[in-house]
């Protein structure tokens, strides 16, 4: 057998393939790894498999496991550069990922290229079982969703210079009685991902950035601090990763517009939290006149470095579908950054060989804050940014997306799908999600409409494969459910409210009160 590439040569991780003859050729997997690869995740492994695999030794006491990966130093020939968004093929201009910038020379939107090529030298089947490797393991920095993914998302980065929480890796939740029995459906799931550091999808996002930073900051380049506006996931995202690695956060937040819960999460993290009296698209347009004036890094999804992380969540569903790919996957959306994040997520999976095709994605925004939505039912005319109204999906009250060009590139080569809902509407699909034991947010409520829509006019059949995208955790949002089971909003009817019953604290009261309830579940 020819010498191993020099990607991934050392024996460090016994998950960890040793691929490859032949730089040219598509690789094939090392021996060991074939016997892996050919036994499903339930499979116990084979006598064979487990005499194989060698014994990963236990680290030096007096060394952690940032030390322990620095020891394991993998070289390889991934790289990834800045280039504008959507560009003609005969573009030329490109910006090395340690440079500080967010446009293309025109203004418009970059987007984070890979090599493509370099990533082609390694077959499908190569980077599932590699992929597969890392999963639920804690070797630094594979551990994390987003960074055992590391050569698909910053490939350059040293793992030294890594920040992380090892986010991602979320739960995708059959949702079974929900699919049962409100739309007779028998393979719907929920992504969760708002299960995280953080409690949403931001922390994905913010792992890359806030690393690259660290290593912009190591090279002395100028960066004192890290900015974003936000409605409250991204500025919590933002200011927890960056008090992990000691970088001052700012962030701009409209005063009163965000729940509690977020507004606490920059406050105990140490950021430098401004409280404007704006709305968010307010904000943004604030944090981008500031970023450009002051040694601020801009933190938001403009800042194309964010989408790499999240894109991790496409590959992550696929895989938690042992590469069979849903035929829906459905997202709320808003400063629109996610929508195309799924999109390039997928579409890099197709294109290196690990899938076949590509789900249909559906954007599903707040009829409040729907610029997106009216975008599409023109038929992709003009666009026009709207004044977001209030809604109890407040993280997506935003109405002048900076991502518009990228959500309708997504959308248009998916066959993609926009929706909306109202105030009523969303609120009531979470109460009905939430009485099957989730405790999603309002905007997966936003989500969970669009798919109660799709489903209504048989678009979306009964047997399709659908995955919700879960964007933050319900907890961050009690006051809306508060709100509803208190059946205290104006002009809504609450349908699914479940108040507290109110007894007088004797016996005959109690047991009074059972008996009515018992009756009521018995018929
Ligand atoms: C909870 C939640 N869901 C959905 C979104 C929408 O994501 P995007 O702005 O990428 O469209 C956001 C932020 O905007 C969010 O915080
Ligand atoms: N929902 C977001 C809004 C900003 O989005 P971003 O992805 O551009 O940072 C938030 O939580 O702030």
């Amino acid at each position: 057998m020819a010498a191993a590439p020099p990607i991934f040569r050392s024996s460090f991780l016994s998950s960890q393939p040793l691929p490859h003859t032949s730089s040219t050729a598509r690789a094939t997997p090392h021996i060991s790894l074939s016997i892996r690869a050919t036994a499903t995740s339930s499979d116990p492994p084979s006598a064979a498999a487990a005499a194989a695999a060698p014994l990963k030794h236990r680290r030096p006491a007096d060394e952690n496991i940032r030390e322990e990966a620095r020891r394991h130093v993998s070289s390889h020939n991934f790289s990834a550069k800045y280039v504008p968004f959507n560009a003609e093929p005969s573009s030329t201009e490109s910006y090395s990922l340690d440079e500080i910038v967010y446009r293309s020379r025109s203004g418009g939107l970059l987007d984070v290229q890979h090599d493509m090529e370099a990533l082609k030298k390694f077959d499908g089947e190569y980077w599932r079982s590699l992929f597969d490797s890392r999963v639920g393991k804690t070797t630094w920095p594979y551990g994390s969703g987003v960074w055992s993914k590391k050569e698909w998302v910053l490939p350059e980065i040293d793992s030294d210079d890594i920040v992380s929480a090892f986010e991602g890796n979320s739960n995708l939740f059959w949702a079974e009685r929900y699919g049962k029995q409100f739309l007779g459906m028998n393979d719907l799931w929920v992504k969760h991902c708002g299960i995280s550091h953080t409690g949403s999808f931001k922390d994905l996002g913010m792992t890359v950035l806030v690393s690259q930073v660290n290593r912009l900051r190591k090279m002395n380049r100028p960066v004192v601090g890290v900015g974003c506006a936000s409605t409250g996931d991204t500025s919590a995202a933002l200011s927890a990763y960056c008090a992990s690695a000691g970088i001052p956060s700012i962030v701009f937040l409209p005063a009163n517009r965000i729940s509690l819960a977020q507004l606490v999460q920059p406050i105990a993290n140490g950021a430098f939290v401004l409280s404007i009296d704006t709305d968010f698209d307010g904000c943004m347009q604030l944090i981008r006149e500031v970023t450009a004036e002051l040694p601020i890094y801009l933190a938001n999804s403009l800042n194309s470095l964010r989408l790499e992380g999240q894109k991790t969540a496409a590959i992550e569903i696929l895989q938690q579908f042992d590469w069979q790919v849903p035929d829906w996957v459905i997202v709320p959306g808003g400063n629109l950054g996610n929508i195309y994040a799924f999109y390039k997520g997928f579409h890099m999976c197709k294109e290196l060989g690990l899938v076949d095709r590509i789900p249909r994605l559906v954007c599903a925004q707040a009829a409040n804050a729907n610029p997106l939505y009216l975008h599409y039912k023109s038929g992709w005319k003009d666009f026009k940014a709207v004044k977001a109204g209030t809604t109890f999906a407040s993280a997506i009250q935003i109405g002048d997306p900076v991502s518009i060009d990228r959500a309708v590139y997504a959308l248009k080569n998916c066959n993609g799908i926009v929706e909306e809902a109202t105030e009523e509407e969303l609120m009531d699909a979470m109460a009905q999600a939430d009485s099957t034991g989730m405790f999603i947010c309002p905007h997966t409520g936003v989500a969970l409409t669009a798919l109660i829509k799709l489903r209504n006019s048989g678009i979306i059949g009964p047997t399709d494969r659908t995955v919700v995208v879960s964007t933050a955790h319900g907890l961050k949002f009690t006051q809306s459910k508060i709100n509803y089971h208190s059946k205290e909003i104006k002009d809504m009817a609450c349908r699914y409210a479940n108040p507290p019953v109110q007894v007088k604290a004797d016996f005959g009261s109690v047991m009074d009160v059972l008996k009515k309830y018992l009756l009521s579940k018995d018929s």
